[in-house]
């Protein structure tokens, strides 16, 4: 499928026009090298490594900044769903844990690996997109990463340079490949849309659009980490 990242967002809706927009920002995020090399297996296991400990750190403070949504949910649904969102991306790094459990690594030693800057730059500038907007700024902080992944996943199952048998990286690309993670991505780009709408979208664009580049420019730098320490 070379047009993967047609999927997620309505034609002409919000998340479609930030994507678009974005550009060589949100190609250069959803098809690093680094996802390449996921991809065809030839990824170095150090780049991976370091990758998936940083990641580990990662999704500690993007639950912190998931959780300001259940603070500015304006309605009793929306603050279940956010809550219940919390908990997923805290399930989601027991994946991280099985890894470092293979190498050796358990969590107590995992926690205390200092953050690197490439994570605490993203993680604290969600986080403050968060704190001094309102639920429409904070969700497109957080879109790129939810909807992102899910695009990555389909951008490697259409890669003809996939390697299927032996890829040592096989089990990240099922977590976000799967339909219960796909679905979630959707969801999350449907949201944006509805949000566009209900929040005034339009008149925003070109702050919303800024701040969805420079996520995707952030998720880049995040990628990169892993290749440099490879
Ligand atoms: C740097 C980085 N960016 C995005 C994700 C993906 N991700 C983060 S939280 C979450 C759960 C749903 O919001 C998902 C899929 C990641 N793991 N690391």
């Amino acid at each position: 499928m070379s047009e993967a990242h047609q999927e997620f967002g309505a034609p002409g809706g919000l998340f479609r026009r930030l994507r678009d927009a974005a550009g060589r920002d949100w190609t250069g995020y959803t098809w690093h090298p680094f996802v390449q090399r996921v991809s065809d297996g030839t990824l170095p296991l150090l780049s991976f490594r370091h990758y998936l400990i940083q990641d580990y750190l990662f999704l500690i403070h993007f639950a912190r900044a998931k959780a300001l949504a259940v603070v500015k949910g304006e309605s009793l649904a929306a603050m279940r769903e956010k809550a219940a969102a919390v908990l997923a991306i805290l399930d989601e790094t027991k994946l991280h844990l099985k890894y470092c459990a293979e190498w050796g690594l358990s969590e107590a030693e995992v926690v205390k690996v200092p953050e690197t800057a490439e994570t605490v730059s993203y993680t604290r500038w969600v986080l403050d997109r968060g704190l001094s907007g309102d639920i429409l700024d904070l969700e497109i902080a957080l879109a790129p990463c939810t909807v992102g992944y899910g695009e990555v996943a389909l951008r490697i199952l259409a890669d003809p340079a996939r390697k299927v048998e032996g890829n040592a990286y096989q089990s990240w690309i099922d977590t976000y490949a799967d339909e219960g993670y796909q679905a979630m991505a959707r969801a999350a780009a449907a949201r944006i849309d509805a949000l566009g709408e209900s929040h005034g979208g339009e008149a925003r664009f070109a702050r919303l659009s800024a701040d969805f580049a420079e996520a995707a420019r952030l998720e880049q730098r995040f990628w990169q980490q892993g290749l440099d320490a490879g």
